[in-house]
């Protein structure tokens, strides 16, 4: 399966956020990761539905929302409303994860779930084949470049392997620390999806970055 690039715009120039977005339309990328965070489940506030409106109007790529927020449920049908493709909550975030899982669905968005380092994959094992998404964090989520933590790759294959005993069509996501470093070897382990903030964003030329690490993992 093509890997799927989504830069993470986290890590973009908010001052010339229109600029980014055209760049990112541009580019091979084919999703735009979209973190929100509400300074609750996250030390750290991002940006919300305002903004998300404003991308959408300019994006020609899927928004790909990963929501770091307490009780993601709450807000689901707003940021589909504001223009997300994929909606991605917290499994540690979520009471109630089957009813957010539907709630996502019916909204008519892609429904992932993500976890936290320390949360094993095997807690998906009642929800996994709901999922459309599965994204492992592979740095401790609130901050964009940090340093990605090597336990990820096992991660993946157990991933892999609980949707391959589900029978789930589930992609395997990827956040956090990602460059040409490690790519290679996620998708070897079963990634579908990198999600690539700081790599991209600080790169001199972004456009020749993205498809380079799209290349770099398609050989
Ligand atoms: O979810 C995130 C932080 O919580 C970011 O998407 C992630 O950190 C990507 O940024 P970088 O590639 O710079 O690590």
């Amino acid at each position: 399966m093509n890997t799927i690039i989504a830069p993470s715009l986290l890590a973009a120039n908010f001052a010339n956020l229109q600029s980014e977005v055209n760049m990112l339309n541009q580019s091979e990328a084919e999703w735009i990761h979209f973190d929100v965070m509400d300074g609750v489940f996250v030390p750290n506030i991002s940006f919300g539905f305002p903004v998300l409106e404003a991308v959408k109007k300019y994006a020609t790529k899927v928004l790909d929302v990963h929501l770091m927020i307490q009780e993601p449920g709450r807000y689901v049908e707003q940021f589909r409303a504001a223009g997300a493709g994929n909606i991605t909550v917290h499994y540690e975030a979520c009471p109630h994860l089957h009813r957010t899982v539907q709630q996502i669905k019916d909204s008519g968005a892609k429904a992932g779930v993500a976890l936290n380092p320390h949360t094993p994959v095997q807690v998906l094992s009642e929800i996994i084949q709901d999922l459309d998404l599965v994204l492992i964090m592979s740095v401790n989520p609130g901050f964009g470049g940090q340093k990605f933590i090597q336990r990820t790759f096992q991660k993946v294959q157990e991933a892999k392997e609980l949707i391959r005993e589900s029978g789930s069509k589930a992609l395997i996501e990827i956040d956090g620390g990602v460059n040409q470093q490690n790519s290679v070897a996620l998708i070897e382990q079963g990634a579908n999806v990198l999600v690539a903030g700081n790599f991209v964003f600080s790169s001199p030329e972004p456009l020749k970055t993205i498809a380079a690490l799209k290349n770099s993992v398609n050989v």
